[in-house]
């Protein structure tokens, strides 16, 4: 992007860079961010990015109408996941002269638009305020799970949201499946099978993703859109199931998976439809899926009822 920035008036960007660095140059200064790290480039700032490295490639989520932030603790309380210390901002950086035949693109309305000027717009000698671009790493986040029995829901992953105005339901959730110990007993440990009313694009950043023991590649993505089933490859499912209850803690290593969640239904559009990168047997990884369920040491249903918990589920 030789004297040429770029400036989104719709939305904010987050970049999950998965191959190659990325210089970008705001106006409020530069950020060096590495695969494994985050960059939130907020609405109206002017942006340039270099590759040090080359061709680079990456995962880009656009929220409009509202801005990320820390999700809520809860009853974790003060500290844990993301801490606000971690997020860091560019100091101010300006470039001075002239530049006869500067390009400004900008993103308005979902089209673009091109100026020229004369100067470089990252003239900004100086900055003060909290609407800035930043950039995180994800290797600081400090993950909470259970530590006796069951699967917690992946939100308890997440890194950065963007809000509704409906408490709990995430325009966006940024969530993250990072190394880990698993220590659940009598407990299926990777992602159950389930539906649900959020739309699920998942990507890679390094190492494998633990439900799929097989095609899901440091580069590729996922859609698993509002109420489509979805699980672990048959791979996966039998490895875990051949485990029987008698796992002891293991921990999960060279992986950094993500998940970007969300309450509104993606379009997939006509180019990424027509990809050849496109996996059509995608559905195959669940080929041969088969129930391993025994009634035996089930406890007899109707006294499980009768002693189980009051509740209306
Ligand atoms: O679908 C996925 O792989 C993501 C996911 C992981 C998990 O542990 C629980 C639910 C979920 O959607
Ligand atoms: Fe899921």
């Amino acid at each position: 992007m030789e004297d040429c920035a770029f400036c989104n008036a719709d939305g904010d960007f987050l970049v999950v860079p998965q191959k190659g660095r990325l210089w970008i140059t705001t106006e409020c200064g530069r950020l060096q961010v590495s695969p494994g790290e985050v960059v939130v480039l907020p609405q109206g700032f002017r942006f340039s990015v270099d590759l040090p490295d080359g061709p680079s490639r990456g995962y880009v989520a656009e929220i409009f109408g509202t801005h990320f932030q820390l999700p809520d603790l809860g009853p974790i309380g003060a500290n844990g996941l993301a801490a606000p210390r971690d997020f860091l901002v560019p100091g101010a950086w300006f470039e001075e002269g002239h530049c006869p035949e500067y390009t400004i693109i900008q993103k308005f309305g979902g089209e673009l638009f091109t100026a020229k000027q004369d100067f470089s717009p990252f003239n900004v000698v100086a900055w003060h305020g909290n609407y800035v671009p930043y950039k995180y790493d994800l290797s600081k986040f400090c993950p909470y799970n259970t530590v006796l029995f069951d699967h917690s829901d992946p939100s308890i992953n997440t890194v950065l949201t963007a809000p509704t105005e409906k408490p709990g339901v995430a325009l966006l959730d940024f969530v993250i499946f990072p190394p880990r110990w698993l220590v659940a007993e009598h407990t299926f440990r990777p992602p159950y099978y389930h539906r649900n009313c959020m739309s699920e694009f998942m990507g890679l950043i390094h190492g494998g993703y633990e439900a799929k023991a097989d095609g899901f590649l440091p580069g590729g993505a996922s859609l698993h859109i509002c109420m489509t089933p979805h699980g672990p490859d048959t791979k996966t499912y039998e490895a875990t199931i051949a485990q029987g209850n008698e796992a002891g803690p293991h921990k999960l290593t060279d992986t950094m998976a993500f998940m970007f969640e969300s309450c509104l239904i993606p379009r997939v559009c006509p180019w990424a439809l027509d990809s050849p990168a496109i996996d059509p047997d995608y559905y195959k990884c669940w080929i041969g899926l088969k129930s391993h369920f025994s009634p035996e040491g089930t406890k007899d249903p109707i006294e499980a009822r009768e002693n189980g918990p009051k509740d209306s589920r």
